[in-house]
């Protein structure tokens, strides 16, 4: 199956912004193109106020790299596009220069499943400028939603305390591919299955579901309706039992369930998706467990999200399934995450030297930090404890590191390198060749779970929850400082 990323049976290269094609053009014409540069990929807050963020969609911008070429059709359409003029937009040896172009620079990245914070470079770009540019829009769009959906589901498996949570959320996607994209992201940051058939297929995620409303609307009763299903499916079945009275549903449940038994099949559960879900799953249960129906699950759905899961949970529900559908895959409560790609540095035409960038803001959360980062994780027995943000390029590891607050210059940190430490970003792509072995979906779930628990708990909390150390090593701190202030032609002492 051809699994590679492409929409309306179209591959990808023109999911761009249409500035970043214009900006190519000028590096092109102005002979700066092959220029090298750095860009790094970084968002600013945690998502829905939380302590953390995790991180997702590397590999599907891999696949977009990797296959990142214009075809004969998308400069066709480009050769179309004009100007204010009504002239072209772009000459044509340019887009026989796009045709021929492929990605030929080196992207260091941070493993898909890693818990990372603000300010932290997700992915580097090394490369031509022209090439680094072009990608800037479609690499942020990958990294930006699934790392915001799997954040979503971390914090909703976080609540179910590790009791199943089941996404629904295919039919209130933000269209197709947020559907299939969202179904996967969830599935690493802590769902356990997905009705999505198709996210099942492509990406190896275990597929469940019960049945609908429909199903026992469509019956003259319904008794018919879980009769008939247990005859059909009789190894799938969880009942949906809120279509007329919830608990008379249960009961019908029930002796359908006895059935099932009789013929050697279990009643896998029973399904609520309306009223109150604490109430009607205490009462099931006493229902279920009364009739020897134990182990039979009680799945619930209907517009839950974790504040509503940790309400229910702390009105002694007895759900112990979560079907979790809107909320989830469209992040409700915070539709984007605001992730960015800056211009780091570039190489000077003088003496070929690095020349580091940096994007002033009268606001200082938004003021880019210059370098070839790489984040240097520590940790000690307890646990992760910081993270150090630094320029790779002239770094002289030493017995121990100064690590600044990029907030607050007064808030400090020394790291001793003797403790265990980990460099976070690793090579993804050489030379425009791909040199990451990617890691099997069940893997990057895992690594989900093993660095969540990594982490103080406090962290993880919903309101206020703490700040995790993330600072810059103290020379690119001091650096970062200069340039600032030569920029604002601050000569002063
Ligand atoms: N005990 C509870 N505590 C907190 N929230 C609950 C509880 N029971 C249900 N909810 C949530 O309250 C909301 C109920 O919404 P709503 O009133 O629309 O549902 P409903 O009464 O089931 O009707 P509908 O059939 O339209 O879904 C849902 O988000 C549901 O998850
Ligand atoms: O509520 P979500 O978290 O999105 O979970 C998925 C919802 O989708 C189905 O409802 P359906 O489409 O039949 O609509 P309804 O239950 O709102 O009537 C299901 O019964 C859940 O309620
Ligand atoms: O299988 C289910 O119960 C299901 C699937 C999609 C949406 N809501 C529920």
């Amino acid at each position: 199956m051809n699994k590679h990323l492409q929409l309306y049976g179209q591959s990808l290269s023109l999911l761009t912004d249409l500035y970043q094609l214009t900006m190519a053009y000028g590096y092109w014409k102005s002979g700066t193109a092959e220029k090298e540069a750095v860009f790094n990929l970084f968002f600013r807050k945690n998502p829905f106020g939380g302590g953390y963020t995790v991180a997702a969609g590397l590999e599907q911008a891999i696949d977009f790299i990797e296959n990142f070429r214009f075809s004969e059709e998308d400069t066709a359409y480009l050769r179309t596009l004009t100007g204010s003029d009504g002239q072209p937009l772009f000459e044509a040896a340019f887009l026989d220069y796009l045709q021929e172009l492929r990605f030929t620079g080196e992207v260091d990245a941070i493993p898909e499943g890693t818990v990372v914070f603000p300010q932290e470079p997700l992915l580097r770009v090394r490369g031509p400028i022209l090439q680094c540019q072009i990608l800037e829009t479609p690499l942020l769009n990958l990294i930006n939603f699934q790392s915001l959906i799997a954040t979503k589901a971390a914090r909703i498996k976080q609540v179910t305390k590790g009791e199943p949570v089941l996404e629904f959320g295919l039919r209130r996607a933000q269209g197709m591919d947020g559907g299939v994209t969202a179904s996967r992201a969830a599935y690493i940051g802590g769902a356990d299955a997905t009705s999505n058939v198709l996210a099942g297929r492509l990406f190896g995620i275990p597929v469940k579901g019960t049945h609908a409303h429909s199903w026992v609307m469509s019956f003259d009763s319904e008794e018919e309706a879980f009769e008939t299903y247990a005859e059909v499916l009789p190894n799938n079945c969880i009942f949906l039992v809120d279509t007329f009275d919830t608990l008379e549903g249960v009961k019908k449940a029930i002796e359908t369930g006895k059935k099932l038994e009789a013929k050697g099949y279990k009643l896998g559960g029973i399904r609520l998706d309306s009223g109150d879900l604490a109430y009607f799953s205490i009462e099931a249960r006493k229902l279920l467990d009364a009739a020897g129906f134990k182990d039979a699950a009680i799945v619930a759905s209907n517009d839950l999200d974790e504040n509503i899961i940790q309400s229910l949970k702390d009105q002694g529900a007895t759900i112990n399934v979560w079907g979790v559908g809107t909320k989830l895959v469209t992040a409700y409560d915070q539709p984007a995450l605001g992730g960015v790609y800056k211009l780091a540095a570039m190489r000077n035409d003088k003496d070929d030297e690095w020349e580091y960038k940096i994007k002033l803001s009268e606001q200082t959360i938004k003021i880019s930090t210059p370098g070839i980062q790489q984040v240097r994780r520590y940790r000690n027995a307890n646990g992760f404890i910081a993270d150090m943000i630094y320029n790779t390029e002239g770094f002289q590891k030493k017995e121990e590191e100064i690590m600044i607050d990029p907030m607050d210059y007064t808030k400090r940190r020394k790291l001793d390198n003797a403790t265990p430490h980990e460099d976070l970003l690793v090579p993804v792509f050489r030379e425009g060749k791909l040199v990451y072995n990617l890691p099997e979906i069940q893997d990057v779930k895992k690594r989900v779970e093993d660095q969540l628990s990594g982490f103080h708990e406090s962290i993880r909390r919903f309101v206020n929850p703490h700040l995790y150390p993330v600072g810059l090593e103290k020379g690119l701190y001091d650096f970062k400082t200069d340039l600032i202030l030569k920029l604002r032609k601050f000569n002063g002492k």
